[in-house]
């Protein structure tokens, strides 16, 4: 040791030599000889002096770390990491911001995150997007401080606010209410006569084309709307779809703090949204009673600790994003695909016509389930899930974790990008990057196997995949059996057959179409 030391030391009397007289150069020798030590300590020494720490991947510049790689295409980034220590899937490290994030890329480490409850919590993450919501400290504080306990079970409001979710949205009494309303609304909407005409690129007798885009994000805001806060919200404000679709576009620069100056869009769309959902609050409860359970209780909640209309607003539209940034999203790409194969399409309307054929004497419920016993639709649903979800879930280590035998440091961010594990060629084939709407078909096992967790997993798993699939279902089939659609003939240079998946712009839910990019659909009335 103390020969490599004097080593190290001759080495730099040497190095500084280099650098003549000159004050400048000599700086710029030293900081050279710093940074190459590093470098050297980091990625060859420290790895061997601790064999059980996740490795990090090697990068250039202390604290920025990979972080401008990782904005540029985050995916593409967790990937070569993957590559890098030869696919073995163990977790490793990546720097963003400065901040340590282990990433997890293997079935058995994400059931092994699932398990940890107790230590990797996800609080830490829900309280970061609370301020970047922008509630203020009192509002955030009643959500978490035991002052505002509000259940004999002794959880703060926030963790009592996951619990609604999970009553509302969890089969039972009060999610069939909800299902009802949200489906109800999907098959009105779903007519000639209640298409938007802001959807109608061209219109001539009895024939439309329609942006697919615009109708799926209609049909399906619109349910999930008016179903979980009655009509008031539209009515207040008529024009919260389109700052909420700019608002969800840049999302992620919310989730990655990006500072205000180089997030201007991202802010002034939820600063509308937010606006809005104030307004909405406050208006006198009576005008809102057609408003869900979940929606009502929230709000009740929130009074009772204290917090104002603003922030209720504010936490709200956390909830109003979780509710609708990806069943619409499903939507479109199972349409995009369907119609883009005659013969796929055909196999799909050989199943549901006859169901739909009897929709009179279903409900719209009674009616979704049946669809979701179709093998060839929920086959199609199954593979959307699998080549557009970027679902990810976020854990903060907030006490001794471990995965297998890597030991990881307190207060790092653990994250878990499905992506990787829905995309693995050893479990889905060497085909893992195309759409192939018989892989579920063949192989149904897929669906329940530990590398398709599109919904997450653990007591976070989502409590609203039912219904997702539901009002997706409900959506495809009313689709193709009340209307002939086809490709439309190209009216603007947005029209593609099939649309680029928006990959490289860091999600945290289904993929939506590269911006500008839609597909223009014949829709013939039948
Ligand atoms: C295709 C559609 C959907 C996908 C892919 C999806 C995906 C996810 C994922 C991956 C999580 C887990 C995040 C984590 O572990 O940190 C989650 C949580 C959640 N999702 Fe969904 N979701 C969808 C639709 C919905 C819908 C329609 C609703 C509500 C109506 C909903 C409500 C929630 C809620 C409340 C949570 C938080 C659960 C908790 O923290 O306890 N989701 N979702």
């Amino acid at each position: 040791m103390a020969r490599l030391l004097r080593r190290i030391d001759s080495l730099f009397f040497s190095l500084l030599s280099l650098g003549g007289k000159n004050p400048t150069s000599r700086i710029c020798v030293l900081l050279f000889f710093s940074w190459f030590l590093w470098r050297i300590w980091k990625f060859s020494v420290a790895p061997k002096w601790y064999p059980n720490r996740p490795k990090t991947y090697p990068y250039w510049i202390p604290f920025v770390g990979h972080t401008l790689s990782f904005f540029r295409d985050g995916d593409g980034t967790i990937m070569r990491a993957r590559m890098y220590f030869k696919n073995d899937r163990a977790p490793f490290k990546l720097v963003i911001m400065g901040e340590t994030v282990y990433v997890v890329t293997s079935p058995q480490d994400t059931a092994s995150v699932h398990r940890q409850i107790e230590n990797l919590s996800m609080d830490n993450w829900i309280k970061e997007l609370m301020v970047q919501f922008g509630a203020t400290s009192a509002s955030i504080n009643a959500m978490w401080s035991p002052k505002a306990m509000q259940s004999a079970s002794k959880e703060p409001l926030a963790h009592v606010c996951q619990l609604l979710f999970r009553l509302q949205l969890n089969p039972g009494e009060y999610s069939n209410q909800v299902q009802e309303r949200v489906l109800r609304k999907i098959h009105e909407r779903m007519t000639w006569e209640e298409m938007p005409t802001s959807m109608i690129l061209s219109e001539a007798h009895n024939s439309r084309v329609i942006s697919l885009l615009h109708w799926s994000q209609n049909v399906l805001l619109q349910g999930a709307t008016t179903s979980f806060f009655g009509k008031a919200l539209l009515e207040v404000e008529p024009e919260l779809f389109k700052y909420f679709f700019k608002f969800d576009e840049s999302s992620w620069k919310l989730s990655y703090r990006i500072p205000p100056l180089l997030a201007k869009d991202l802010l002034r769309a939820k600063s509308f949204a937010q606006d809005a959902m104030q307004r909405y609050f406050d208006l006198p409860a009576a005008s809102r009673a057609d408003a869900s359970w979940l929606v009502q209780s929230i709000e009740a909640k929130m009074r009772a600790s204290g917090i104002p209309s603003r922030d209720i607003g504010r936490l709200v539209l956390m909830f109003y994003w979780t509710i609708n940034a990806n069943a619409w999203k499903s939507s479109f790409w199972m349409l995009t695909y369907i119609i883009n194969d005659s013969n796929l399409r055909q196999s799909i309307l050989d199943e549901v016509t006859p169901l739909l054929a009897n929709n009179s004497l279903l409900s719209p419920v009674e009616l979704a389930a049946q669809l979701c016993e179709c093998l060839c639709l929920t086959s199609v649903y199954n593979e959307v899930l699998r080549l557009t979800a970027s679902s990810v879930s976020v854990r903060t280590v907030v006490g001794p974790a471990a995965i297998g035998d890597l030991v990881l440091e307190k207060d790092a961010r653990i994250v878990v990008p499905y992506r990787q594990m829905l995309l693995d060629e050893a479990v889905f084939g060497p085909d893992t990057n195309e759409f192939n709407h018989e892989r579920f078909l063949q192989n149904p096992s897929l669906a329940k196997s530990s590398s398709f967790k599109p919904f997450g997993g653990g007591v976070t798993l989502c409590p609203g995949r039912q219904l997702a699939q539901r009002e997706v279902l409900s959506f495809v089939a009313l689709a193709l059996c009340k209307f002939d659609l086809n490709m439309g003939e190209p009216l603007s240079n947005s029209h593609r057959n099939v649309p680029e998946l928006e990959a490289r712009i860091p999600c945290i839910g289904i993929m939506g179409p590269v911006a500008g990019q839609d597909v223009h659909t014949r829709v013939i009335r039948v």
